[in-house]
């Protein structure tokens, strides 16, 4: 299946600083004025809990732009003007996190935390969010967000490390911005430090390039071998769609071998999915492997998302039913993953990109 040509690549340049500072500085400086006490605050909080923990070679690392080491305390307007430009900025977010805010020419916004480098918001147009937080998330950059579209790598899990991974429970930094004919740009990344290696003794970098156009949210991770050794690895992007799981439906699995993980995670049923729309009557969580690349999402909610992606291998069902009596009819998971082991030697690359849209 073609992947759309909107290639991630075509709104890569960086602003020109002069005409961002011309249309945004006085947005920010407003805005600086306004939050920089709280959110300076924030950022000396997280700088000594991170320190303190970096003492024991736990937790996040403060984000910079430009980073050599992760460590430097940098100030929201600082990190405005390094990053900030025409419809990029830094605010502050839920549990004063700091949150990108990115604003399209043609209406839509997307906001994505810097704690899991997590894409927590994708207002269309018309203002509805496609996605979906969990009431019982928090934001406290300690636990991942359970929401949006959180990271999984460097596994997808059950596996040795903690489920899912540690890459959705770290603060990534801001490598870059950009907007080419108004669709804003971000590209995050994420290294290796004392925290990773004490889990997966391996040398990394993962970039993750977010793009919005007016109706279409388009992603790019690249996970790069910087170690001396391969490594393994395997991910996903755990998109939390908001849904009436009543409507809620799936096109395009039929076909696929499907590893069904109820009713035992660790030794699933391995099946054929024979259904063409596949809905959410009960509990579901189910790989499907080797799927299309292109899934279609009818959110209930009178929305049809379509999912494409290139080089995602698999795919993800999940809705926890009444395991979480208070959300699951709010939402679902379709989940672009890469099941099996990618290997990577030194200096290799892996990328998947994934691109969401609605008509
Ligand atoms: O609660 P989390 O760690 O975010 O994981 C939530 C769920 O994610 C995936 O979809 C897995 O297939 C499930 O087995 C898991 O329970």
């Amino acid at each position: 299946m073609a992947v759309p040509a909107a290639s991630l690549l075509t709104a890569s340049a960086l602003c020109p600083r002069e005409s961002m500072q011309v249309t945004s500085s006085r947005f920010n400086q407003m805005w600086v004025v306004r939050n920089q006490r709280s959110f300076n605050n924030h950022v000396k909080r997280v700088f000594l809990q991170s320190s303190l923990r970096r003492s024991s070679s736990k937790g996040p690392v403060w984000p910079r732009a430009s980073q050599s080491n992760g460590n430097t305390v940098i100030t929201t307007e600082k990190l405005n003007q390094e990053i900030g430009c025409l419809g990029v900025k830094v605010e502050e977010g839920e549990g004063k996190l700091p949150k990108l805010v990115l604003k399209s020419n043609g209406g839509s916004e997307a906001e994505i935390y810097l704690f899991g480098g997590c894409i927590s918001s994708w207002k269309i147009p018309n203002g509805k969010d496609l996605l979906f937080v969990r009431p019982d998330a928090v934001f406290n950059g300690q636990k991942p967000i359970s929401g949006g579209i959180p990271h999984c790598f460097p596994q997808f899990g059950p596996g040795l490390i903690q489920q899912h991974g540690f890459a959705r429970n770290m603060t990534w930094s801001v490598a870059s911005s950009g907007n080419s004919e108004g669709k804003p740009s971000v590209t995050l990344e994420l290294k290796d430090n004392s925290y990773t290696h004490s889990m997966w003794d391996f040398s990394f970098l993962a970039t993750f390039k977010v793009v919005l156009d007016t109706e279409r949210l388009s992603t790019e991770l690249v996970i790069k071998n910087t170690d001396k050794k391969a490594f393994t690895f395997n991910a996903a992007l755990h998109t939390y769609f908001r849904a009436l799981i009543t409507g809620a439906s799936v096109k395009g699995l039929k076909g696929c071998t499907s590893l069904n993980k109820f009713p035992d995670p660790v030794n699933p049923i391995k099946g054929v999915e024979e259904r063409e729309v596949v809905n959410f009557p009960g509990f579901v969580d189910c790989i499907y492997l080797t799927a299309p690349n292109k899934l279609l999402l009818e959110n209930g909610l009178g929305d049809t998302v379509s999912i494409e992606n290139k080089n995602w291998a698999d795919a993800v069902l999940w809705n926890p039913h009444m395991q979480m009596e208070a959300c699951y009819k709010d939402f679902v998971c379709v989940e672009n993953a890469k099941i099996a082991n990618v290997e990577l030697e030194p200096g290799q690359t892996w990328s998947g990109e994934q691109y969401l849209s609605v008509n």
